[in-house]
């Protein structure tokens, strides 16, 4: 079996409160994560501590390589791990081309404005190409769609050859098209060899395409159950997850869809 790429192993975070509790997970190199669970379970610190931006108050975390939670191991990490992100696409500024934008991702920064090297704009003309947006490549950031945005942040993502490349609800204020215009695009992506393994955050199990293998299900800072999508993204544990009696069926484009049947006891607003 390869080397995880990750290992978390007991993490806890605690603030005020306790927001994660005893959270493990392992990713290898060849599994695609898709992450489940109720707004505020935890999902986003989870990745953060993954991710090298936050410390969890204790339990331990490896990462590609072996590296342990010692500080000067996190900047290895948050280079080796691409993170797609709102908040990322709202630190860009409007008159960025979209050609720059893909070519910041060599050394993680966010606006450019300087001379690139000729081998950079080489690469990004590659990574144009193999998110088919090479005809974005003039448009202005703030012209872009929202979908035209996410492929364009991906791409930046590929350019510094992250190991690990985690999209948090890239598809949330798409409209329906444009959200299976994005999933063909990110299946497609994804069936690349040498795209890096993919982490997706979502509230929808119908934006699970065939190539995640796994699932992770976070609910009131635990993880209430992971490993393959066959055994997690069950009608049973989507209930537990969602305090509401849940039904899942398969449609014709055999994507999952979940019904919900009962809600349950606990008020959500
Ligand atoms: N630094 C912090 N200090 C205090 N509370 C925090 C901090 N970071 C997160 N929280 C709280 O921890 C809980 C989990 O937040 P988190 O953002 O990880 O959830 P989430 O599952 O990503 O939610 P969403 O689906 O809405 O994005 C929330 O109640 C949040 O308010």
């Amino acid at each position: 079996m390869p080397e995880p790429l990750v290992s978390l192993r007991n993490i806890t975070y605690e603030r005020e409160e306790t927001i994660l509790h005893n959270a493990s997970w392992e990713i290898r190199e060849d599994q695609h994560w898709v992450v489940m669970g109720p707004n505020g379970s935890g999902k986003t610190t989870l990745l953060r501590i993954l991710t090298g931006y936050e410390n969890p108050t204790s339990g331990e975390v490896f990462t590609l390589g072996g590296t342990e939670d010692a500080d000067e191991g996190w900047f290895d990490i948050r280079k080796s791990i691409g993170w797609v992100s709102m908040a990322l696409a709202h630190r860009i500024e409007e008159d960025q081309f979209a050609a720059d934008v893909v070519l910041t991702g060599r050394e993680g920064i966010i606006n450019f404005w300087e001379k690139p090297e000729k081998e950079d704009v080489e690469k990004t003309i590659k990574i144009m190409h193999r998110i088919d947006a090479w005809h974005l490549r003039d448009r202005l950031w703030g012209q872009l769609s929202q979908g035209e945005r996410q492929r364009i942040l991906i791409g930046r993502a590929l350019m510094n050859e992250s190991k690990l490349l985690v999209l948090d609800e890239p598809c949330a204020g798409l409209d329906p098209v444009a959200r299976e215009h994005f999933l063909q695009f990110l299946e497609q992506l994804m069936r690349q060899k040498e795209t890096p393994s993919i982490i997706l955050v979502t509230h929808h199990v119908e934006e699970i395409i065939p190539p995640f293998s796994h699932a992770l299900l976070m609910k009131q800072g635990r993880v209430l159950a992971s490993g393959s999508i066959k055994q997690t993204i069950t009608a049973e544990n989507l209930s537990k997850t969602f305090d509401a009696q849940v039904s899942l069926r398969t449609t014709k484009n055999k994507r999952l869809q979940l019904d919900v049947e009962a809600l349950g006891d606990k008020k959500v607003f």
